[in-house]
């Protein structure tokens, strides 16, 4: 594999010489991807069995390498928390080969037994370092192939032959690092429309905010339907996450306090760069806000009873809310901000992926919403971290939050500790989000939600 110098793309001959028709290539993939899907991190339907997989749509995108997008489905068994549709859109690439690769062993998706791929083994494209190189090739050079559509923001030149390498992080998505100087992001659960992750940071790159990497290429799909599949950014590379900084000061006992000020200062700063870039939007109505968070805590009851004996007591946040005074404008915001959204590289901090809550549709987290969510978000994190040790240090995250709040209101304006009864229902908002994402995602963790709910619920601070 080269890892300097130009990369080209090759000229061998395709897989097949006519595409395989789709229902003779699910014949093929079928039975290897119904038992691979579950397995993947960023796979949704873990919690129901996959009982319907169809192919949307298939472009070789170079020989052996398959871009497809699948829909999967559940029988009709609606996703936990309702709202999401019953069967997802994922987006995979799949290497086909004659031989089993040892050095791939990680990326073997399984050997087809039948249809037009029989006795060929499959593999996750992102795994194997060829066709990520490929994969950039495509990126650099704008065009189209098949329904596919490569971009680029034509001031920033991207060079060949950049080493790749997957990130190894707990992720909703996939990405790759080229040589330590660009970041590809593969969206895996795609829906229609454009990203907020590409959108969102383009539209703040305009307005020269500088605290967003941003887009530098990207692809999308114009088949079945118009949606964003990837973006390719500057990579920062001396960064760490807040998650990762917070466990390191919980676990060497260093206070936090001057770093979370100054998050709350460059959150500030990301949200005026926000409200700039998508002008004209007014209050939110705190009266349908609320209608709308207890819809999303009496389905999400309903899929998680661990949640029921605490449903009146949260209850009683949202409609303390329709009573609040109607707090910042509603604008633009992040939509899903925590301590793993943001990295600090030299003594700035950045914030990253604007997709907003993964679990809800793109026309909802594309739409004006109160700042408060992602403040709320935050502060959420803050108490996840305290709890990752035992004893619990609720002490370190009541100084985060007020230090973040205190960042936060010194350039904003408006003072997040002034409006109680708001932050008190986004972040019971943001506890059930969190309850339903662990149980879906990651079981062990329930209890780390759970504890906030309780919290919540019964002392309601
Ligand atoms: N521009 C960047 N520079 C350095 N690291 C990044 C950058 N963008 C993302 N990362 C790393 O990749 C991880 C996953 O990125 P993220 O956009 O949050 O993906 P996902 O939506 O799949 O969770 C982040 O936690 C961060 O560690
Ligand atoms: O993958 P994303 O970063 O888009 O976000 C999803 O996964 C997050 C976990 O990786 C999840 O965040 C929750 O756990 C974090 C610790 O791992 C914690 O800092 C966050 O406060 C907590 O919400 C996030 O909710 C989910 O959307």
């Amino acid at each position: 594999m080269p890892t300097k110098g130009r990369v080209t793309m090759p000229k061998t001959a395709p897989l097949s010489p006519r595409p395989a028709p789709a229902a003779d290539l699910m014949a093929s993939l079928g039975d290897l991807l119904r038992q691979w899907l579950p397995r993947q991190r960023w796979f949704a339907g873990k919690d129901r069995p996959v009982s319907e997989l169809g192919l949307l749509s298939m472009t070789e995108l170079f020989p052996g390498c398959l871009h497809l997008l699948v829909h999967t489905g559940h029988g009709g068994v609606p996703a936990p928390g309702g709202g999401a549709p019953a069967g997802d859109c994922y987006q995979l690439l799949l290497v086909v080969r004659k031989h089993l690769l040892p050095r791939l062993g990680r990326a073997l998706i399984g050997r087809a037994e039948q249809g037009p791929l029989a006795g060929l083994t499959v593999y996750d494209a992102l795994h194997d370092p060829r066709s990520a190189q490929l994969l950039l090739e495509r990126l650099r050079h704008p065009g189209t192939a098949g329904p596919l559509r490569f971009e680029r923001a034509p001031s920033v030149p991207v060079p060949s032959g950049l080493p790749p390498r997957l990130l190894e992080a707990e992720q909703s998505n996939t990405s790759l690092v080229y040589g330590d100087e660009f970041i590809l992001k593969l969206f895996r659960r795609i829906q229609p429309g454009v990203n907020p992750d590409l959108e969102v940071p383009v539209a703040l790159a305009a307005q020269g905010c500088r605290r967003v990497p941003a887009p530098v290429a990207w692809f999308r799909t114009t088949h079945p339907q118009e949606a964003t599949l990837g973006v390719l950014q500057p990579y920062l590379r001396d960064a760490s996450d807040g998650w990762a900084l917070a466990l390191q000061a919980l676990a060497s006992g260093d206070d936090f306090t001057v770093q979370a000020h100054e998050l709350g200062r460059a959150m500030a700063e990301v949200h005026l760069a926000l409200a700039a870039a998508f002008p004209g939007t007014g209050h939110e109505d705190n009266g349908s806000t609320a209608a709308a968070m207890t819809e999303r805590l009496d389905s999400a009851a309903h899929s998680v009873p661990a949640l029921r004996p605490f449903v009146p007591g949260l209850r009683s946040a949202f409609g303390a809310l329709a009573t609040c005074d109607s707090g910042p404008p509603a604008q633009r915001v992040h939509g899903d901000l925590h301590l793993g959204q943001v990295l600090r590289a030299g003594r700035e901090w950045f914030v990253i992926d604007f997709e907003g809550e993964p679990t809800r549709p793109l026309a909802d987290r594309c739409t004006a919403q109160s700042p408060v969510r992602d403040i709320a978000g935050m502060l959420r994190s803050f108490d996840y971290a305290a709890r990752q040790r035992r004893p619990w240090r609720p002490e370190w995250a009541r100084r985060c939050r007020e230090a973040f709040c205190g960042g936060y209101a010194a350039l904003a304006g408006w003072d997040p500790r002034k409006k109680h009864g708001l932050l008190r229902a986004y972040e019971t908002d943001r506890a059930v989000y969190e309850v339903l994402y662990e149980a879906r995602h990651r079981p062990d963790w329930l209890p780390v939600p759970m504890a906030a709910i309780e919290r919540l619920a019964v002392r309601g601070d």
